[in-house]
C-alpha cells in the first residue's frame, strides 16, 4: 500500500493525527518522546486507502536514539508524501528538520501547524500564506484533539497526492548523501554498549554532528550545514511569526514557575504527596466502601452456595472456594486489592502525562538524577514503570545512551514497584500502620538510589547532558483524557487479568493438593530459618514469577507480625520482575541481560530480606 509518513518534532501531535486518520489508538502524552517505535494503519483519501505511519519525533535527520533512527529510516524508504506537523508554539524548533527535509529529500508534502491553540493562547500568530509560499506547500492550522483543520489537511494530501510523481520519491537526495558521506555518517544510532559514541552517527570527534539540546530546549548542532538550518529555521519563524506584547497568561507562568528550583520544588512535593495521597486514600476507600462489601456480601457467597450445592466437600469444592479457592481469591486479589488502585492511580498519572508536568519534574530533579549516574529526562520513564514496568523499558529506546538506557532498565527491574504491586503493599502495610508503609517506601528510595550508583559503577559508556523539551503546560483535553484512561484500564484488566488468574489456580493448587506444605518443609531453612517468615510464605515466592503483585498477595494470607510484613515486602520490591518484564528484556536487549537481571534480583531480594531479619531481630534482642 502507498506509504504516507507523519513526521516532526517530538510532542508536536503526530500521534494524534495518526489515531484520528486511522481510528487506531496510539498513546499521546504531552512529553518528547512518547512515541518511541512506528505504528502503520489504513487511512482513507477519497476512493483510495494508504498506509500511514506514526513515527518518533525527531529534530534532525541525525539519530541522537534508538527511537528516532526508526524516523529517519521511514523517510529514507521513500514515503509517497509527507504529513509534517508542525508546533504553532514553537515553530523555530519544527522548521529545522522542516527544513532539511525539503531541501535534501524530494517528497511530497503537507505542513499541518498544530497547536494553533495553545498559540492563540500565548498570543502568537502565524502568518499561514506566507510560511505555505516559503515552505512551497500546503500549511493548514490545525488544533489536533479537536480535529480542527483535518478537513482540509485531508483534501490537500489528496490533491497533493494526485499531483506527486508516480515513482516512488528519491530515499536520498544526493545533497544529503554527500553531506552523510563527508561525516561519516549515514544517520544511523549505534547501540554498541562499549563504546563511548556508542548513540550518535558520528563521533564529536570527527567533523560529526553532535545534537545537543539545552535546558531550555534550545539547540546546538555543531555541523555547519546544520548550524545553517537552525539559523534558516530562526530566521523563517521570526519572518512568520507576530507576538503579542500581552503577559503571559496563568498557566504559562505556572509552567514556567515550575522549572525553577523555588517555587518549583515545593510545587513537586506538594504534587507527589497528593498524587500518593489521592492514589492511596481513594483506592482505600473504594476497596472499604464498596469493592470489599461487594465481594464479602455477594460475590463469593454467591459462588460458595452455588457449588456447595453440587459439589461434595473435597479437594475439588476447596480448589474452587474453599480458603485458597480460585473464585475466593481471584476476587480478593485481583479484583478487591488491585483494581481500585490501578483505576485510582492511571485517573492520576494519566493527568500529569497529558499536563505536561512529568518533563518538568524532569528538569528539577536533573542534578540529583545525575549523581545517580542517569538524566533528568529518564525521570519520565521510571515514574512510567509505577503503571508499568514493560512501557517503560521500551520508552528507554529514546535514551540517548546504550548505558543510559541499561542503567533505568535496571533501576526499574530492581527497584520500582508497579502499581499492582504497590497496590497490594499499601494494602498490606497501611493495615498494620502508616509508619510501616513509610518505611517500605523509605527503603524503597535507599534500594533504588543503591542501584542506581552500583549500577552506574558497573555499566560502561557514557550518559548524556540533559535532553529534554519542556513542553507547554496544558489542561488535558476532556475526551483525549478519558479515552486514554479508558483504554488503559481496559488494557491492563486485558493483559493482566489472565497471569493473575493463572497465579490464582496455582496457589489453589498448590494449597489443596499438598505441594505447599511439602515446600514449605522443604525450604525451611530459607523461609523461616533466614527470612524469618512462615514457611507457607514460599507461595509468594511461586506466584511472585508469574507477576508481581502475586510475590505480595499470598503474605496477607498468614497473620504475619509488622516485622515479618517489612521484610516480606522488601523481599517483594527486589524481587523478580514479572514474566512479562522478562519477555521485554529479552527482547529489548537479550536472553544474557534478561537472565543477568532476574538472577541478581532474585540473589539480591533474599539476601537483603534475611539480613534485615537477622540485624532486626538482633536489635529488638536487645531492646
Ligand atoms: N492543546 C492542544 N494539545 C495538543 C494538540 N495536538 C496535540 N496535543 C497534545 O500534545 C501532546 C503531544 O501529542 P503527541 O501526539 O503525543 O505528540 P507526538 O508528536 O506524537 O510526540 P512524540 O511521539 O513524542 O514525538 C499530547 O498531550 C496531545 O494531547 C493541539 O492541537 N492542541
Ligand atoms: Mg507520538
Amino acid at each position: 500500500m502507498t506509504q504516507i509518513l507523519l513526521m516532526g518534532s517530538p510532542n508536536v501531535g503526530k500521534s494524534v493525527f495518526f489515531s484520528a486518520f486511522t481510528g487506531i489508538h496510539v498513546v499521546s502524552s504531552n512529553y518528547a518522546g512518547t512515541t518511541v517505535s512506528y505504528m502503520e494503519g489504513k487511512m482513507a483519501l477519497g476512493d483510495k486507502t494508504y498506509s500511514l505511519i506514526d513515527v518518533p519525533g525527531t529534530y534532525t535527520m541525525n539519530a541522537n536514539s534508538e527511537a528516532e533512527a526508526i524516523a529517519i529510516q521511514f523517510v529514507k524508504s521513500g514515503p509517497k508524501a509527507i504529513i509534517f506537523v508542525l508546533d504553532a508554539t514553537n515553530l523555530e524548533g519544527s522548521l529545522r528538520l522542516a527544513l532539511e527535509l525539503k531541501e535534501e529529500y524530494n517528497i511530497p508534502t503537507v505542513y499541518a501547524l498544530n497547536m494553533t491553540d495553545v498559540a492563540d493562547r500565548k498570543g502568537i500568530s502565524i502568518d499561514v500564506p506566507l510560511l505555505s509560499k516559503k515552505l512551497g506547500s500546503p500549511v493548514i492550522s490545525t488544533i489536533a484533539v479537536k480535529k480542527e483543520g483535518f478537513d482540509e489537511l485531508k483534501s490537500l494530501l489528496e490533491e497533493t497526492l494526485q499531483n506527486a510523481p508516480e515513482a516512488p520519491a528519491a530515499s536520498a537526495s544526493a545533497a544529503s548523501a554527500a553531506s552523510a558521506a563527508s561525516c561519516g555518517c549515514s544517520g544511523e544510532f549505534h547501540k554498541d554498549a562499549d563504546k563511548d559514541s556508542n548513540k550518535k552517527c558520528c563521533d564529536s570527534n570527527d567533523t560529526a554532528s553532535t545534537l545537543n539540546v539545552s535546558q531550555s530546549g534550545e539547540v546546538c548542532f555543531d555541523d555547519a550545514k546544520s548550524i545553517q538550518y537552525w539559523n534558516d529555521a530562526k530566521a523563517l519563524a521570526r519572518e512568520v511569526t507576530q507576538k503579542s506584547q500581552a503577559k503571559p497568561g496563568r498557566l504559562d507562568r505556572l509552567g514556567d514557575k515550575m522549572v525553577k528550583p523555588w517555587p518549583g520544588i515545593p510545587i513537586a512535593l506538594l504534587v507527589i504527596v497528593l498524587s500518593l495521597g489521592i492514589v492511596v486514600g481513594t483506592g482505600k476507600a473504594l476497596r472499604a466502601v464498596l469493592i470489599l462489601p461487594l465481594i464479602n456480601n455477594y460475590i463469593v457467597p454467591f459462588f460458595t452456595n452455588l457449588f456447595t450445592s453440587f459439589i461434595p466437600e473435597g479437594i475439588l469444592l476447596n480448589i474452587l472456594v474453599g480458603e485458597y479457592g480460585i473464585f475466593v481469591i481471584s476476587f480478593e486479589w485481583i479484583l478487591g486489592l488491585v483494581i481500585p488502585y490501578v483505576i485510582v492511580f492511571q485517573f492520576v498519572f494519566t493527568f500529569l502525562e497529558d499536563s505536561g508536568y512529568l518533563p518538568r519534574l524532569s528538569v528539577l530533579f536533573d542534578n540529583i538524577m545525575r549523581k545517580l549516574g542517569v538524566q533528568g529526562g529518564s525521570l519520565i520513564n521510571i515514574m512510567l514503570a509505577f503503571g508499568c514496568a514493560v512501557p517503560a523499558i521500551i520508552g528507554t529506546r529514546s535514551a540517548t545512551t546504550y548505558k543510559e538506557r541499561l542503567m533505568v532498565t535496571t533501576m526499574i527491574c530492581f527497584s520500582v514497584p508497579c502499581i499492582s504491586q504497590l497496590s497490594v503493599l499499601i494494602a498490606m502495610t497501611s493495615d498494620y500502620s502508616f509508619t510501616l508503609f513509610a518505611a517500605v517506601l523509605v527503603s524503597a528510595l535507599v534500594i533504588f538510589i543503591s542501584v542506581a550508583l552500583l549500577a552506574n559503577k558497573v555499566f560502561k559508556g557514557k550518559v548524556d547532558p540533559l535532553v529534554i523539551e519542556v513542553p507547554n503546560l496544558l489542561i488535558p483535553n476532556r475526551k483525549a483524557y478519558f479515552k486514554k484512561l479508558w483504554i488503559r484500564i481496559k488494557q491492563f484488566i486485558w493483559e493482566a487479568e489472565g497471569p493473575m488468574l493463572l497465579a490464582v489456580f496455582i496457589a489453589a493448587i498448590f494449597k489443596e493438593t499438598g505441594m505447599l506444605d511439602l515446600l514449605a518443609v522443604w525450604l525451611e531453612p530459607l523461609m523461616v530459618g533466614w527470612l524469618g517468615l512462615p514457611g507457607e510464605g514460599v507461595m509468594a515466592l511461586i506466584l511472585g514469577i508469574v507477576r508481581r503483585e502475586m510475590s505480595v498477595a499470598p503474605l496477607l494470607m498468614l497473620n504475619l507480625t509488622a516485622f515479618q510484613m517489612y521484610i516480606g515486602a522488601i523481599v517483594s520490591l527486589l524481587y523478580l520482575p514479572c514474566l512479562s518484564v522478562f519477555g521485554i528484556l529479552a527482547k529489548e536487549f537479550n536472553a544474557k541481560t534478561a537472565v543477568g537481571i532476574v538472577l541478581l534480583t532474585t540473589v539480591s531480594a533474599l539476601f537483603v530480606g534475611g539480613v534485615i531479619n537477622h540485624v532486626g531481630t538482633f536489635i529488638f534482642s536487645l531492646i
